[in-house]
């Protein structure tokens, strides 16, 4: 199985698992593709065999740790500064004066990130991050990403859209898993009542009904 290893203080635990997975034998068979040089070298301390994503034009599991998630699944990531290696490989001279104005015009502030001394951020890809703080949320997060990505010097932006398809929440209530939307139409309420029925007990549902569509949005109990 080939599982993609992401960065993050969320993503370090699910690691340190894997490595105590595999060194117990109860897991076997796993290969890590490794998204910085941080999770390379905390694999390879666990004994997790490594490779690279040019390898792998396929991973089986990638699971990774966000900043904020939206209703869509949606994501806002890169607080590690190290969105690149998982969505690109392309890279481009930034201008961060003239990102800055840009966005002012948008109601956002645009700062360059620093590091502890107070110098330009590099990442692992050598990159500056210019982190955008937005006082109003962002309306349409595919077209602002658009929008973003479009822009000269742009490598890439911390908007994982489309991309999650299972959220896992840990919370002081205890942990939820939340999937995609799922888009039902049924022709008649009897039919709806019955799939519904079908569900109770699996998942806690919320329900909403737009014309003949209703559309659960569902948690996965454990
Ligand atoms: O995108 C990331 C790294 O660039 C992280 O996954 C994200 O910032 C969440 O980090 P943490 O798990 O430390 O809260």
């Amino acid at each position: 199985m080939v599982l993609g290893l992401v960065t993050g203080s969320t993503a370090a635990y699910v690691v340190d698992k894997l490595g105590a997975l595999l060194n117990s034998g109860e897991l076997t068979d796993i290969v890590g593709v490794r998204t910085s040089k941080r999770i390379q070298e905390q694999a390879a301390a666990l004994g997790i065999p490594l490779s690279i994503l040019d390898a792998h034009s396929h991973l089986d599991l990638a699971s990774d740790g966000a900043d904020e998630v939206d209703p869509n699944l949606d994501l806002v990531k890169g607080r590690d500064g190290l969105y690149c290696a998982r969505k690109c490989s392309r890279r481009r001279r930034i201008n961060s004066w003239w990102l800055q104005e840009l966005f002012k015009e948008e109601g956002c502030d645009a700062k360059l990130r620093l590091d502890a001394d107070g110098k330009p951020y590099v990442t692992d890809n050598l990159n500056y991050i210019v982190d955008l703080y937005f006082k109003t949320p962002i309306r349409d997060s595919s077209a602002g990403g658009k929008e973003i990505a479009a822009l000269e010097g742009v490598v890439e932006h911390g908007l994982f859209l489309d991309m999650a398809t299972i959220v896992i929440i840990a919370g002081g209530d205890g942990v939820t898993l939340r999937r995609d939307m799922v888009f039902v139409s049924f022709n008649t309420k009897a039919e709806a009542d019955a799939a519904l029925a079908a569900f109770q007990g699996k998942v806690m549902i919320e329900l909403a009904y737009w014309g003949s569509c209703i559309v659960l949005d569902y948690h996965l109990l454990w």
